[in-house]
This record gives structure tokens, C-alpha cells and sequence, in this order.
């Protein structure tokens, strides 16, 4: 996943920040009425400095009188009108800064709200290979901290930069009609601010994108260590964690220290420039004073608006380096949101043939597919399974069998050949057309956080007759009858309103292989697709999954991935994958006739269990592979209706 947050000529981030506000459609005249209020706020603190000088003036002039005049009277009516007016501006310079403050907040908020439903659209419909190659950690940074730290960018752009240039235009006009001098003296100062400023804004800008890379990787990092808890503690990995961690957190570190103390460096070298400016202002302005060149009135005025200017200056030079974290922000958004969602065609549901109900014909003909271009995993596979039948897929670890399933789901397109579904090509059914038929048991079970009744209720499709919640609670339980989930939940401490999370939690792997099984057959699919579902499972409950989809045979039409000979031995055709190629395809009797690869490792198989004394006393683990499937099962001492 590229880090590149803006192309290299926004330097700035403002395209980026662009593409922001486009993505968050920031209401205009909801903006437009924030940066308004925030204005009217500022109008009234620079209007009441001249109002106050002009107050202190008329003091002045009623206690001493003018500067070189005649104590005169004090204009008690001017003094309490000024006095109640600067009060009446700061009451409506508050309410101002409080509603534009709550319309700001709501407008972050909503911003924030509208972008994480933007991730969360996108997520079901990015294609799978994207998700197995990104980390998840950092997904899950850029879909909260990147977008909350991105939205802060509203703030600066329509509360502070308006504001404070109104400030800065402000003050100094104002300034320079009291006094050129003063405002001259004061604004020397200004353009050693914004070098400072430029010059902290260049410095700060790779730290901050440094900072954000590292603080995704953390939580990549955090989010592994987290999920391979118990397989880190059994191999005593947790000194390697430790100095993974260690390095990731030093970088985070350095850049978070080097990104603020590059910021930090600007505040104290403004504040100290502005002490140095006070010091001559003092001097100067009392001597026009004590010379009558200045009332004191106005003198006030100089010393207020000379340090709302140095604080306007302040923070504009701080409002690029907080842009510029914002900038980051949005362009790791920007890069996961415009990652690009699986292409469906449009599917002309008329044009299609018309499927008939049941069980689909499923043909795999002359497919080819690579992960990379280049790298082939499957080559020319073809095979056929009728409607109603299960189909084995057997062959050794990275054969291409899981990926044979991926291609059935549409995960991913053949490279060459075709898949088709009752003579239809998967491309032309669509994704959600196929993967409206299918059901899918995958080798790592997932549950959601929830009870074990839900997460069965999951796989319920709405059907017409399913609409009411009393004919889904008799799919749900007949679901939970036909995958012996009962036989589970009876054990559980509060059966089927049991809490699991998203690891299991409290059930065992087989129970967990049981639920997901339980869920795909609620679904009531047309293919089902089993991918080493029943690998974590003992032989009895294995015994319980193989009874389950028996009673699915008449309706679904299965692939299923094993290992287990044993469990192949059962399916009605077997097919023989090395190598992603199909080397045999047969029934197990044919195939066992055969003396091909399939009999040579059932052979083996056989003679590892013979010498393995253990195995024989257990004599449920494995089959004979010379038993036809009755006798398997009733070997294993239980009575399942089969043929
Ligand atoms: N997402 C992926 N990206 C790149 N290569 C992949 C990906 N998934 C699988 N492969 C590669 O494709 C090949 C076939 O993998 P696949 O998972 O289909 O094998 P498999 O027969 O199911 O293996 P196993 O029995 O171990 O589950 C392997 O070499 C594997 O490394």
C-alpha cells in the first residue's frame, strides 16, 4: 500500500485538502455562517480596544484635561456610553464565538461521521486480495485516528485563517493611523515571522508524515501482536514483538519529538521578538505621549493591537504545520478510499438464461490464474460437478485448492477458462448474481461479536416466506437442528444466548467449525463451499458436520476442500489437484482402482495408521479406504441416512 499521501508537486497538501473537502461536502452555508460568526466575534475584540482608548481618553480629559490643557468636567454620559457599548460588544462577541464554536463541532463531527460511512461503504467492496495485503492495523488507523486528525483542518481553514488575517489586515491599518512610527516599529518584526514560520513549516512537514507512518505501523503492529497472542507466547516470540515494537515506537518517537520541537521552536521566537518590540514601543510611545504627540487613549490602543497583531501573526505562522498534519491525515484517507472497489458488470438479469431451481451444474473449464502476473497457480483445470453432488478437492499444501474456491466466490477472475454455473459464466452472473447461491464454510472460522443464535441467524437470507420473524425463527431453528449446533449450545451456559466474540472466545475450534457450518447451512444455499471445514473438528464432530450436509445433499451442490482422505472418500467425485494441476478425477473407487497419486498417498496413509498403534485404538480417526462410505460411517458407530 503506497505511504504517498499527496503527489510531489502539493508540497502543500492543499490538493489534498481539496479532495477533503469535497469528500466531506462541508455544507457551504453552514461554513459560510461559521467563518461569518467568527469574523463578527473578531470585529467586536478589535472594536473594543478603540472604544476602551477612547473611554480611557475621556477619563483622561475629566480628571487632568488634555494633554497640555485645563482640567475640564468629566462627560459622565460619553464615559457610561462607551462603557456600555464595549460591554453590549463582548456579550455579542461571546454568543458569536459560542454558536460558530457548536456549528464548527457539529460540522467536525458530521464530517468525521459522513467519512468513516464513506470507509465502511467501501470495505465490503474492495477486492479481497486488498485486504489479505494490507495490514489491518493500519487500515484501522487510517478509518479513525487519519480521519479524526484530518477533520481538524476545518478549524484553521474557516475559523483561524479568516479571523486572524482580519486581524493582522486590521490592527495594522488601524496602527499606522495612530501612529506611522509605532506601526512601523511594530511591523519590522513581521517579515522575520514569516520567514520563521516558512522555514518551520518546511522543517516540520516530513516528521509529521514520518509520525503518521509510524503511528499506522503501531497500530498494525499492536494489532498482530494482539491476534497471535498465543501462538507468540508459545514460541517465546515476545522479545522479537518487543524489539519490533521498540524500533516502531523509537521512530514514532524521534518524529513526534522532531515534528513538535520544530513547531515548538516558533512560539518562544515570536514571543521573545514581540518582548523586544514591547520594550521599544514603551520607550517610544511614552515619550510621544509625555510630548503630546499621543493621548493615552490611543496609546492604549497601540499596546492592545500590537499584541493582537504579534498573536494574530502567531497563530497564521502556526497554521501551516497544523494544516500540514491534516494534509498527512487526508491523504492516508484519501489513498484507502481510492482504492478500487471490485468491478461488477452490469448484469442484464433478462439476458440471462433462465437458471431452474435447485442444485446448480458447476463446470471449471480450461481455467487458468495467477496471484502475479507471471506466477501461475492454476493451469487448464477442468472438471464438472453435476447438480446435487459433492465434489473432494484433494492435493498438497499450495496446490491451488483454496484458490480454486476463491474463483468459484468471484474473488478473483480466471485469468483464462471459465467457470460456469448452470452453463452461465461467472462473469456474466456477476459477483452478487453467484455469490447470491453460494454459501461458504472458510478454513479460518470468523464469528461475530454476539450470541451463538445470532451468529447463526447471520446466514439467514430474507426470502418472501423468511419476511416474517416467525418463519425465520423456524429457518434459524431447523439450521440449528440440522448442523447439531444444539447438541453445542446444550453444553453452553446459556445455550444458544452464549456471547462469543469475533475469536471464538469461549468455544472450542471444532464447536466454532460447527457454527460456521450452522451458519451456511441457515443460508439455505444452492452451492456450498467447504473449505477444511471440519480441520479443527475430533471425529465426532466431524461426524456431526458430515451428517449435517448429507441432509443438504438433495438441495446444494458442494465443493469441498480437505486433507482428509477420509473425508474425501466420501464425496461423490474426487478431484486430484498438484501442483494447480488436475492430475486425477474419479470416484475414491475408481481412483483407489487407479493406483494413481490419490492410491499411492491413501496407501501411505494406511501404512502410518498400521504403525501407529495409538491411531488403531482410536479407530474412528481414519477410514478404510477400501470401506464405501456406509461403512465408514457405521464403523464410526453411527447410524446417518446415505444412499
Ligand atoms: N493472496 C495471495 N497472494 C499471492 N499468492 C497467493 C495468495 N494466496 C495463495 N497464494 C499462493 O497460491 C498458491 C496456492 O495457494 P492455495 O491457498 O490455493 O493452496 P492450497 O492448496 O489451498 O494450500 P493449503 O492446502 O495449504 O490450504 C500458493 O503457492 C500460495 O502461496
Amino acid at each position: 500500500m503506497s505511504e504517498q499521501t499527496s503527489s510531489p508537486e502539493d508540497t502543500t497538501g492543499m490538493r489534498t485538502l481539496a479532495w477533503l473537502l469535497t469528500q466531506i461536502r462541508v455544507s457551504r452555508p453552514r461554513m459560510a455562517a461559521v467563518s461569518a460568526l467568527a469574523v463578527l466575534a473578531t470585529v467586536g475584540t478589535l472594536a473594543t480596544p478603540i472604544i476602551l482608548g477612547a473611554a480611557t481618553n475621556v477619563i483622561v480629559d475629566g480628571t487632568t484635561g488634555p494633554v497640555g490643557a485645563e482640567s475640564g468636567a468629566m462627560d459622565w454620559d460619553l464615559l457610561w456610553t462607551l462603557i456600555v457599548a464595549a460591554a453590549a460588544i463582548y456579550l455579542i462577541s461571546y454568543v458569536c464565538t459560542l454558536t460558530q464554536g457548536l456549528l464548527l463541532t457539529t460540522t467536525v463531527q458530521l464530517s468525521i461521521a459522513r467519512l468513516r460511512a464513506k470507509v465502511s461503504e467501501l470495505i465490503p467492496r474492495v477486492p479481497i486480495g486488498f485486504t489479505e495485503s494490507t495490514k489491518r492495523g493500519e487500515l484501522m488507523a487510517k478509518a479513525t485516528t487519519h480521519i479524526d486528525n484530518a477533520t481538524t483542518v476545518l478549524g484553521p481553514l474557516f475559523v483561524s485563517l479568516p479571523t486572524n488575517l482580519l486581524t493582522a489586515v486590521f490592527t495594522t491599518v488601524v496602527l499606522f493611523w495612530i501612529s506611522p512610527l509605532l506601526a512601523a516599529i511594530i511591523l519590522l518584526s513581521a517579515p522575520v515571522s514569516a520567514v520563521a514560520a516558512m522555514v518551520v513549516a518546511k522543517r516540520a512537514k516530513p516528521n509529521l508524515t514520518r509520525q503518521w507512518q509510524a503511528t499506522s505501523s503501531l497500530s498494525g503492529s499492536f494489532e498482530e501482536e494482539l491476534t497471535a497472542r498465543q501462538m507468540l507466547k508459545a514460541y517465546e516470540a515476545d522479545d522479537l514483538v518487543r524489539e519490533r515494537f521498540t524500533t516502531l515506537n523509537d521512530t514514532l518517537f524521534s518524529s513526534m519529538r522532531s515534528a513538535q520541537w520544530t513547531a515548538g521552536t516558533l512560539a518562544p521566537a515570536l514571543t521573545c521578538m514581540n518582548a523586544i518590540v514591547y520594550l521599544i514601543l514603551a520607550v517610544v510611545g511614552g515619550v510621544q505621549v509625555i510630548n503630546g504627540d499621543l493621548s493615552l487613549g490611543a496609546a492604549q490602543v497601540v499596546v492592545v493591537f500590537a499584541s493582537q497583531l504579534a498573536g494574530s501573526v502567531k497563530e497564521l505562522a502556526g497554521f501551516l504545520p497544523r494544516i500540514q498534519s491534516g494534509a498527512v491525515s487526508a491523504g492516508q484517507v484519501r489513498d484507502l478510499l481510492q482504492t478500487p472497489a471490485e468491478s461488477d458488470p452490469a448484469v442484464d438479469a433478462a439476458e440471462l438464461p433462465v437458471s431452474p431451481e435447485g442444485p446448480p451444474r458447476i463446470e471449471f473449464d480450461n481455467v487458468g490464474f495467477g496471484y502475479d502476473p507471471g506466477a501461475r497457480v492454476l493451469h487448464e483445470v477442468s472438471f464438472s460437478m453435476p447438480p446435487g453432488t459433492t465434489t473432494a478437492i484433494v492435493g498438497t499444501t499450495g496446490s491451488g485448492k483454496t484458490t480454486l474456491t476463491s474463483l468459484l466466490q468471484c474473488f478473483y477472475t480466471p485469468d483464462s477458462g471459465s467457470i460456469r454455473i448452470n452453463g452461465t459464466d461467472v462473469t456474466d452472473l456477476g459477483r452478487a448474481g453467484t455469490r447470491s447461491m453460494i454459501a461458504a464454510v472458510a478454513q479460518e472460522p470468523w464469528l461475530f461479536t454476539g450470541s451463538v443464535g445470532d451468529n447463526v441467524a447471520y446466514g439467514l437470507r430474507e426470502t418472501d416466506d423468511q419476511s416474517d420473524a416467525g418463519a425465520r425463527e423456524l429457518a434459524l431453528a431447523e439450521a440449528i437442528v440440522d448442523s447439531h449446533v444444539g447438541q453445542i449450545v446444550s453444553v453452553l451456559p446459556e445455550g444458544l444466548d452464549t456471547t462469543v466474540g469475533n475469536d471464538g472466545g469461549n468455544l472450542s475450534a471444532g464447536e466454532l467449525q460447527l457454527v460456521t457450518v450452522a451458519r451456511a447451512i441457515a443460508a439455505q444455499p444452492r452451492i456450498l463451499v467447504l473449505d477444511e471445514a471440519t480441520s479443527s473438528a475430533d471425529p465426532r464432530t466431524e461426524l456431526l458436520i458430515q451428517r449435517a450436509l448429507l441432509r443438504l445433499r438433495s438441495r446444494t451442490t458442494t465443493l469441498l476442500v480437505t486433507h482428509r482422505l477420509a473425508t474425501a472418500a466420501l464425496a461423490d467425485q474426487i478431484v486430484v489437484l498438484e501442483g494447480g494441476r488436475v492430475v486425477e478425477c474419479g470416484t475414491h473407487r475408481d481412483l483407489i482402482a487407479a493406483g494413481g497419486s490419490y492410491a499411492q498417498r491413501c496407501e501411505r496413509d494406511r501404512q502410518e495408521d498400521v504403525s501407529d498403534v495409538a491411531s488403531r485404538t482410536r479407530g474412528a480417526r481414519r477410514a478404510s479406504y477400501d470401506e464405501t462410505p456406509t461403512q465408514v460411517l457405521g464403523r464410526i458407530n453411527t447410524t446417518v441416512p446415505w444412499e
